[in-house]
């Protein structure tokens, strides 16, 4: 078994709480009501902007060229394919693209996004992975999930639910896993702990970006 897959056994209540949240059941069911995708939208976006410098992060402190080709090609992916599916969404809603650019996070986007970042500059590439893998490896996980649901036929989650389970985001995640399993086999005792606690924190995050947008999260002032 992989590190990976060690991880996700131990934290299970963790992973399954991601899977299993509200926000992401209805969007399988078809019933999330669209102001909460329409705020989910937005703060994502920011939240990607931040998500797809860690890939870039990711190539500069790549090992070899293979390594930073993958992070380099990931990165375009986010920046093209990804947040293209963001940017239709806007467009459908009405919302210009300087104002999904501009939009200000949320209190958790902006914990998380921060998080995120600080990890990935202080530490190595297993840091770095490890802070990715919660994120990348639950939608993949997600989309599989809610691939025959019928929000895949929704008119509205349909494109969402398209994009998270197509085989390309999925050959992007099994890379990220194997990557993170290669890196980590020779780890010690003390070096895993830490990267189980990363994980674990941007895992729990995932969950709360679910319920931040759920609850349509403000600043209080
Ligand atoms: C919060 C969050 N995590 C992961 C992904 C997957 O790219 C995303 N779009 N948003």
């Amino acid at each position: 078994m992989g590190f990976s897959q060690e991880i996700i056994t131990e934290i299970d209540n963790i992973w399954q709480a991601n899977l299993k949240h509200p926000f992401v059941q209805e969007i399988g069911a078809g019933t999330l009501p669209v102001k909460k995708f329409k705020y989910y939208m937005v703060q994502d976006y920011v939240y990607l902007m931040d998500y797809a410098k860690v890939f870039a992060l990711g190539a500069l402190k790549s090992p070899d060229l293979k390594t930073m080709i993958q992070f380099s090609n990931t990165l375009q992916s986010i920046l093209t394919e990804e947040m293209s599916l963001h940017r239709q969404y806007a467009a459908q809603f009405n919302i210009s693209e300087e104002t999904l650019a501009s939009a200000e996070p949320a209190p958790t986007t902006l914990a998380y996004k921060n998080y995120l970042l600080s990890v990935a500059q202080t530490g190595g590439q297993a840091e770095l992975l490890a802070v990715l893998l919660p994120c990348m490896w639950g939608y993949e996980t997600i989309g599989k999930n809610l691939a025959h649901s019928p929000g895949a036929k929704n008119v509205l989650y349909g494109e969402w639910i398209a994009m998270y389970s197509s085989p390309d985001f999925s050959a992007l995640t099994e890379w990220l896993i194997q990557e993170f399993d290669r890196i980590t086999a020779q780890q010690t005792l003390t070096q895993r702990v830490r990267l189980i606690n990363i994980f674990k924190n941007s895992l729990r995050y995932e969950v709360l970006f679910w319920e931040m947008a759920y609850q349509e999260e403000k600043w209080l002032v």
